[in-house]
């Protein structure tokens, strides 16, 4: 088997007396959707922090890319194709579809300086956008302002942003929380074609979403991972199921 693309080993981090990642062993390989579930409170949110680099871990060690990374800034992660999405939307709503795809092609190339009017006669720019937009459908809202799209629509777009700075692999967080049925469907879709093109480490409430998607999953309970397995493995998990999925399962 190849090494995986990120490789957490031994992560921990305390808050006081509370231990919010406990020895914490997680990895993500290449083509997978990778599902991280767990209560509110579990640690979850602490975990994806210092994955992306925004919280120091106490122990342990992140490696990204058979790197390892624990000691690079968010920015450096991002820039080695670490792209964490959801968190903050980072959309321009005045701006059209395609500008606001370009917006994270520009990132890319370390220009995010110049002005519009001539990026957008930058074709190498305008072609890595638009094929971002294709991936996610939607080529054909490439001229709408990017407020007139609907708020799953503005999800699609934000992983098309992710993509054109070609990712080498994906954190997401809760990327269905607040979408209706249609919005899920449709960025579900998009997962699961995102996943040949880079790895995706999900964390979602909406079990059936995670039941769908996922390769594998994690479940994390006080800080703890206490099963990782297929869908199949991890439902039928007595462990699991009295933890945490109850009569979800
Ligand atoms: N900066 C902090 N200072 C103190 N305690 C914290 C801090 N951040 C998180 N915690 C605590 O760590 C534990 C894990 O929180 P975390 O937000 O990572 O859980 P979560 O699984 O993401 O929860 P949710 O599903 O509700 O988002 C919680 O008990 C939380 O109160």
């Amino acid at each position: 088997m190849t090494d995986p693309v990120l490789d957490i080993r031994g992560v921990s981090k305390s808050f006081g007396g509370l231990k919010a990642s406990d020895q914490i062993d997680l990895d993500l390989r290449s083509g997978e959707i990778h599902a991280l579930i767990g209560p509110n409170g579990a640690g979850k949110s602490t975990l994806i922090a210092q994955i992306a680099g925004a919280l120091a871990p106490d122990s342990g060690e992140v490696r990204f890319g058979g790197r390892d990374v624990t000691a690079l800034t968010t920015a450096a992660r991002a820039r080695l194709g670490l792209a964490r999405t959801f968190q903050i939307s980072c959309l321009a709503m005045d701006c059209t579809v395609l500008q606001n795809a370009m917006l994270g092609a520009l990132g890319h190339r370390g220009d995010v300086f110049r002005f519009f009017r001539p990026v957008m006669r930058d074709k190498d720019l305008v072609a890595r956008a638009e094929t971002a937009l294709e991936q996610v459908g939607l080529q054909d809202f490439r001229r709408f302002r990017t407020a007139e799209l609907s708020h799953g629509q503005r999800r699609q777009l934000e992983v098309a942003v992710a993509l054109t700075l070609a990712p080498k692999a994906f954190v997401m967080d809760e990327p269905m929380a607040g979408l209706g049925a249609e919005g899920s469907r449709q960025l579900m879709t998009v997962l699961d074609r995102l996943r040949q093109q880079a790895p995706i480490l999900l964390v979602e409430h909406d079990m059936d979403a995670v039941f769908a998607l996922a390769d594998r999953i994690s479940v994390l309970v006080y800080g703890r991972i206490i099963a990782t397995g297929s869908v199949a493995e991890i439902r039928n998990d007595p462990a699991v199921r009295s933890a945490y999925l109850g009569d979800e399962a």
